[in-house]
């Protein structure tokens, strides 16, 4: 089964991630980790923090001469900030003294953030114990392992793209267009919005945002295309892959929501508008002809392309802070002023590709042969061939 841990805080030395499972005989090169961390750090609205760091990952274990060699891999990702913070970020105990001169003790917790909820449940008083591991940081390694998964996933012709539906308000236009087409088109975009005129609307959401101290959130979503028909299954409620997906949507830091295909609106539309028309053809094999249930019928994969989308929150940090209440004094008063992002929703775009990537790798590691990768890619055509007659 292929699975995942992350350590490491955000001011911390470094990220690490420890990833098991993939098959043997993939080839993986940093460069196609690399890429996906670069993405991940761009866009409009982010912070001083990424000016800071070039995030850059070290392949330690499970990769040898450019190939997966089976065994666990170990990939860290430096935190170039680290210089900045040793004393107050250290390991090792620090006296009385020391800690006044070094400590930004966190007493006045941000409303949306982990904060107080962290502090009360682990015992802290010093709150940013909770930010330190409550930041988003961390998807920086979730990125890392989800580009390990696109690669596989690229090697069995299954194309990945993200891109960003909404900010602030401001909606793109309907497009449609591959896979490929998105990822080309909304990397030209400095919010990796695939509408030119949508991406300086959202441009100018996030400049008027930051002006008045405040934060804004919006759509991003997923296509994976080429997907093999019946990934997951409908016999148990913990093996519905689209069920896994919403999960992984959900886990990434400020997400509060995801939908298929129509999503929310199939509530207002009858069925015939809403579910999909089966269809062969001696080209494509079974196929529907519309994608409104974005991929998934029963818990499994339909062949058509996933099609996924989250809502991500504003960014709870906010230069004109909400009020709050200091932990020590019991007394009101203004949230801490953290650096911070005003929008984010760019970077989160390529979180969400990766974590749905992990999860459909994850499922095609699951239910074919899987120990090495000229094996899964025989089973995957197999299977693809078997499903296109059946
Ligand atoms: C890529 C990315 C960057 C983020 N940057 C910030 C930030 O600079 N400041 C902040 O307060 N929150 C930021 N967040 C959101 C917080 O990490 C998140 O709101 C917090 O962990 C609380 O979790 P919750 O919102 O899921 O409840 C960011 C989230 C993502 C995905
Ligand atoms: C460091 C990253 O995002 C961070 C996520 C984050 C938060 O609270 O989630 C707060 C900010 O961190 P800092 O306080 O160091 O400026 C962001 O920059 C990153 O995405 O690599």
């Amino acid at each position: 089964m292929m699975r995942y841990l992350t350590a490491g805080e955000s001011h911390g030395p470094q990220l690490t991630t420890i990833i098991e499972g993939l098959p043997a005989g993939l080839s993986v090169e940093a460069a196609d980790i690399n890429e996906h961390l670069a993405r991940r750090q761009k866009g409009y609205g982010r912070g001083r923090r990424m000016q800071i760091e070039t995030d850059q990952a070290q392949i330690l274990s499970g990769v040898r001469h450019g190939k997966t060699l089976g065994s666990p891999i170990a990939l860290v990702v430096e935190n170039k900030d680290w210089t900045h913070w040793t004393k107050i970020m250290g390991a090792e105990p620090i006296t009385d003294e020391e800690e006044k001169e070094v400590r930004r003790k966190i007493t006045r917790p941000r409303p949306g953030h982990a904060d107080l909820n962290g502090g009360i449940k682990y015992g802290h008083r010093d709150m940013r114990n909770v930010l330190e591991r409550s930041s988003a940081r961390e998807t920086t390694v979730r990125v890392a392992a989800g580009a390990l998964a696109q690669k596989l996933l690229k090697d069995l012709g299954i194309n990945v793209a993200c891109h960003v539906k909404e900010i602030g308000g401001v909606v793109a236009g309907e497009q449609v267009l591959t896979a490929n087409e998105i990822r080309e088109k909304s990397e030209q975009s400095e919010v990796r919005c695939i509408d030119p005129e949508a991406s300086e609307e959202m441009k100018a959401a996030i400049d008027q945002a930051k002006k008045n101290g405040d934060s804004i959130g919006g759509v991003v979503e997923v296509v994976i295309e080429n997907v093999p028909a019946g990934l997951g299954s409908y016999v148990h409620y913990d093996k519905k892959l689209d069920s896994k997906i919403a999960a992984a949507i959900m886990s990434i830091n400020a997400f509060k929501g995801v939908e298929f295909g129509l999503g929310f609106e199939m509530a207002r539309l009858p069925g015939s508008q809403v579910h999909d028309e089966i269809a062969w053809s001696d080209e494509k094999g079974y196929y529907r002809k519309s994608n409104r249930l974005g991929g998934f019928e029963g818990g499994m994969t339909t062949g058509m392309p996933i099609v996924v989308k989250g809502v991500m929150k504003p960014i709870p940090t906010l230069y004109k802070p909400l009020e709050s209440v200091d932990i020590d004094t019991k007394e009101a008063f203004s949230a801490s002023i953290e650096r911070s992002d005003s929008c984010a929703v760019p970077a989160a775009a390529v979180v969400a590709e990766a974590v749905v990537a992990w999860e459909v790798a994850k499922a095609i590691c699951e239910q074919f042969d899987s120990d090495r990768f000229d094996h899964l890619k025989k089973s995957v055509e197999d299977h693809r061939a078997y499903a296109k007659d059946y």
